[in-house]
């Protein structure tokens, strides 16, 4: 996976990249490469910077300093091979939009809008990709009166539907229960494996995608490691990333990290979960 043996462009490029709001550096010289078909998980504490770094790349967020280049090109082109899964908020149950149009958003500004393909092809390329997450059955029916699981699958293939190259996921595994969890995850991972699409997953929890993950990138109070996920998530990294003693365990393939429970968010409740739709 490394930049300088690899043939390949990557889909992300990070150089000398920061982030400041006011006098707080939520991040600063970053570099990274995000390889085609690579699954980086982006951790940290709660306002550590991860959303932030996810609106960098799409350019909804201005850096202090550094450059980003993502899908062979510069953020919030038009044109830019980029699917987004936003954090999730409560969709209102009056809305009446269906899991179609929902879907269809995701054509927006692609190439693969009316203009180019009629809407006989726009339609088919919207129901393989509600095909291929599972949602037929009921991507009729008001997004508003779904299941927080249901809805969150249309989401995944609003952002699949441009075909992008890089996927962009901002804690897409919220207020889903193990079953949903799985099931997005896997849905995410089919993607990269099979068209060979980059994964930026933001998550405060990586045991639901610990199988999937290539590396990770963790963010603590300005700081960062980046690394496979055993370089990454054990007890001297993590201790010195948070600046206390943490314990991190392997517990039947699964991480736990124990010490400084204040330091931490993986165990606690997300701030934005009162929000979520359920
Ligand atoms: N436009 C902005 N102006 C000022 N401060 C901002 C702005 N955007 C984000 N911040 C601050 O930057 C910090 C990082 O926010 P961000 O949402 O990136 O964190 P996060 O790591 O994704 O957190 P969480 O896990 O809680 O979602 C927060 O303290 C937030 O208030």
């Amino acid at each position: 996976m490394s930049a300088a043996l690899s043939p390949v462009r990557p889909a992300v490029r990070v150089r000398g990249a920061g982030l400041a709001f006011g006098r707080r550096t939520l991040w600063s010289g970053l570099d990274l490469d995000v390889e085609p078909g690579e699954f980086l998980a982006i951790l940290g504490p709660n306002g550590s910077g991860k959303s932030s770094l996810l609106k960098a790349l799409l350019g909804m967020q201005g850096l202090s300093s550094g450059s980003v280049e993502i899908a062979g090109g510069r953020p919030g082109g038009a044109n830019r091979k980029v699917g987004y899964i936003p954090q999730q908020r409560a969709i209102d149950d009056a809305l009446t939009l269906r899991g179609v149009d929902l879907v269809g958003l995701g054509l927006d500004g692609h190439r693969w809008g009316p203009g180019l393909f009629g809407h006989g092809a726009r339609r088919r390329r919207v129901a393989e990709a509600i095909e291929a997450v599972g949602a037929t059955a009921y991507a009729r029916q008001p997004v508003g009166r779904l299941s927080g699981g249901e809805q969150q699958r249309l989401r995944v293939a609003q952002a699949l539907v441009g075909d992008p190259s890089v996927l962009l996921c901002d804690e897409p595994l919220l207020s889903l229960d193990l079953a949903h969890q799985r099931a997005v995850s896997e849905l995410i991972d089919r993607r990269r494996r099979e068209a060979d699409t980059a994964v930026l997953f933001v998550t405060h929890e990586i045991n639901p995608v610990l199988s999937f993950v290539d590396r990770v990138l963790y963010l603590v109070n300005g700081q960062f490691r980046i690394g496979k996920p055993d370089e990454v998530m054990n007890t001297e990294a993590l201790s010195e990333l948070y600046g206390t003693r943490i314990e991190v365990l392997r517990v039947g393939g699964q991480i736990h990290i124990a010490g400084a429970q204040s330091a931490l968010c993986e165990e606690e409740p997300h701030h934005h979960e009162q929000e979520v739709a359920g």
